[in-house]
């Protein structure tokens, strides 16, 4: 779905982005069921957000694609020239679908999933800051998954980005916020898509007045054939935190690790390539990462998804949670500082059978 090209049935309507506050003047048509927007930000005389929007998008950058999906939630939609998609939803930054170019869906959605706030996406790829898990006091996972977020008119340092493959998002504290996690931080996030990639980078920054320090954890809801037959390489013989037995300490001992029950662990100061098998599909999915050193790997299995109820109770079979986090050593930043990470995820066409795939060349990056 490309929102950016106008049909003859489009009519502008100017309306009050309340995202970020900018007057936006968009053509709209039906494609799908969906109201399709495109957006073409108007140099606000008296705004000067709106102008440095429009100095940043330049008079020929495309117009971001974006379509307020049956929810009414905002989403942007990404497309790259061999046919890969993603969405990404402004609620919770969250990205909810990445389609390779035969439009195979590579990430797990829930069928049960609440697409309403206050509750957070149970797929895609959900942020969670400043918190993982009940690793203290405030919701689990923290709050920025239920947060509404903003476009970022400002990513610098990063270069702006290609706003047909790229979408750079913003959450700032609010004031609700700052009253359970009195902190005042930036929390961006760039998302881009390439052939048979996509790369989130988030960063951190302090514009408070003294330090402070978070966790973060990017969450990987992958869609997998069949749980039972997937293997995960490139966390043998590390030590992990085992949240199903109070977080006592352990050292992995599998040369792989499978699936046959619930799991939930935190992997501790892993490799930057991490490889998730999965043999049906004969897919690989490729997890690169940087300034995150843990991983997190959870499934809830039979009896946790029936617990769950955004989860359908079958849904564990066709889903593994790999995450790239910084857990177990909180971030610390001075104020004014900036922490930045990196994430990429790739798939590769594998399979054993066959002989064509050798786990440490995918691992070691010789194939
Ligand atoms: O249901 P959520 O808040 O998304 O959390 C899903 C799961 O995430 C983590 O891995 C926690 O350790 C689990 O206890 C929790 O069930």
């Amino acid at each position: 779905m490309d929102g950016s090209s106008s049909s003859s049935n489009s009519k502008p309507i100017t309306f009050h982005n309340h995202y970020n506050n900018i007057n936006t003047s968009i053509k709209h048509e039906k494609l799908g069921g969906f109201i399709c927007v495109q957006l073409e930000w108007r140099k606000g005389k008296a705004n000067p957000f709106a102008s440095r929007i429009s100095a940043r998008m330049g008079p020929r950058q495309m117009p971001l694609n974006i379509v307020d999906d049956a929810n009414r939630l905002p989403r942007i939609i990404l497309t790259e020239p061999a046919g890969s998609s993603a969405e990404v939803l402004l609620y919770g930054g969250q990205v909810v679908s990445w389609k390779n170019e035969r439009r195979e869906e590579l990430l797990f959605m829930s069928r049960k999933a609440i697409w309403k706030p206050p509750k957070a996406i149970r797929g895609g790829i959900p942020v969670c800051f400043p918190q993982f898990g009940n690793l203290g006091s405030l919701e689990r996972h923290g709050f920025a998954r239920n947060r509404l977020w903003s476009l970022d008119s400002d990513p610098s340092p990063l270069p702006p980005a290609n706003n047909k493959s790229s979408v750079d998002l913003i959450l700032k504290s609010t004031e609700e916020d700052l009253k359970t996690w009195p902190r005042s931080f930036e929390l961006r996030i760039r998302i881009s898509l390439s052939a048979g990639k996509l790369t989130l980078i988030p960063r951190v920054r302090n514009i408070d007045n003294k330090a402070f320090s978070f966790m973060f954890a990017l969450r990987n809801y992958l869609s997998v054939s069949d749980i039972s037959e997937v293997r995960v390489e490139g966390l043998e013989t590390l030590d992990y935190l085992d949240n199903l037995m109070d977080r006592q300490r352990f050292t992995e001992q599998a040369d792989a690790i499978t699936f046959d029950g619930e799991i939930d662990r935190v992997y501790l100061t892993t490799p930057t390539k991490i490889a998730i098998i999965d043999h049906e599909k004969k897919r690989t999915f490729v997890l690169q990462k940087d300034g995150m050193p843990d991983a997190v790997v959870w499934n809830p299995w039979d009896k946790k998804a029936k617990a769950l109820p955004d989860l359908g109770d079958e849904d564990y079979k066709t889903m593994l949670c790999v995450d790239s986090g910084a857990i177990e050593t909180p971030i610390v930043l001075k104020p004014f500082e900036e922490w930045t990470g990196y994430q990429e995820l790739s798939t590769v066409s594998s399979s054993y059978c066959s002989g064509q795939l050798d786990p440490q060349m995918v691992l070691h990056g010789l194939h």
